[in-house]
């Protein structure tokens, strides 16, 4: 059996144009979506994503706004900024693009976004809010994961899924989600004896360690579906993710590419998020 591809750039595509639907609906109504997006030092590949993130909105018909300040930035400087943006009703979604510089504590930061305009979904309040099922933003890669399922029929419900890795940004939302849409979640880690053990047994696999070949064919039940959140280079400096494609692909059902997966859908539920805001804002106006 050889995997289909679940296409990440065609399932974005597919949702922006139903997304800039909405976000003209807002903008006739005086409400266009805003997203402020701050970029904290030099990181290539930060540049690379906030760049992508901004287009999108331009594209989506959404408005955006790109602050970028030197390393040297201060984290009391950083929180003045954030605390401004909250107040900024032309302003929606905040986005503060990760990993910042040593000196900046990302947790005081994150904390520091109003929860209504936390469209990352990584404020404690959204955690929380995931955690109990009550409304609140998902974090975008895990969203864009389960929305990848949906699109190829995949209903997680009596499903055994295990999800490889445990980050508060990947990881355990991915579980929650997994398991709010009735999976049976397994979350396995670095201290886990036996990784393949567990996967060997998932209909559903979510690599998300951020290290190459943490999953092989091996490692896979035939006909699983097989999601990859990794973002890695190989030898050779090209892009891959933490699944062995070539071999994984061979015994899965479906498996999402790196590039050209999840990566792009983390930017479009960014949209969404982004979209869901203004709307809520609008609603209450
Ligand atoms: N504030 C945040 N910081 C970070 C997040 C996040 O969701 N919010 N996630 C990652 C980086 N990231 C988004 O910011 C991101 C990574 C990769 C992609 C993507 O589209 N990748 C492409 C390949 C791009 C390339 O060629 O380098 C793909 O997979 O096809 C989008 C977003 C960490 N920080």
């Amino acid at each position: 059996m050889t995997a289909q591809l679940i296409d990440g750039v065609a399932l974005s595509r597919q949702i922006r144009t139903e997304l800039a639907q909405r976000a003209a609906a807002l903008t006739s109504r005086g409400h266009t979506p805003g997203l402020a997006v701050i970029l904290v030092g030099d990181n290539p590949a930060s540049q690379v994503y906030v760049r992508n993130k901004v287009k999108a909105c331009h594209d989506t018909g959404l408005h955006s706004v790109l602050e970028q300040y030197p390393a040297s930035m201060s984290e009391a400087e950083l929180l003045a900024r954030v605390r401004a943006l909250n107040e900024d009703a032309s302003i929606h979604g905040i986005l503060v693009q990760l990993p910042l510089p040593a000196h900046i504590d990302a947790h005081k930061v994150i904390e520091t976004i109003s929860p209504l305009k936390d469209v990352d979904g990584f404020h404690v309040a959204s955690a929380g809010a995931l955690m109990v099922g009550q409304e609140g933003f998902k974090p975008c890669t895990p969203y864009g994961c389960m929305q990848m399922l949906k699109a190829i029929g995949c209903d997680p419900r009596g499903k055994h899924a295990v999800v490889i890795g445990r980050s508060n940004i990947v990881g355990k939302p991915m579980a929650m989600l997994l398991l709010q849409a009735n999976a049976t979640v397994t979350v396995c880690h670095s201290a886990t004896p036996d990784l393949a053990q567990h996967t060997r047994q998932a209909d559903i696999v979510v690599a998300a360690v951020g290290k190459r070949n943490v999953l092989t064919a091996d490692m896979v039940k035939p006909g699983a579906v097989v999601i990859d959140v990794g973002m890695n280079r190989n030898d050779e400096g090209k892009l891959c993710g933490d699944v062995d494609f070539d071999g994984v692909r061979e015994v899965a059902s479906w498996i999402t590419p790196v590039p050209g997966g999840v990566g792009p859908m983390t930017i479009t539920m960014l949209l969404v998020n982004t979209v869901e805001a203004a709307e809520r804002v609008a609603a209450a106006a």
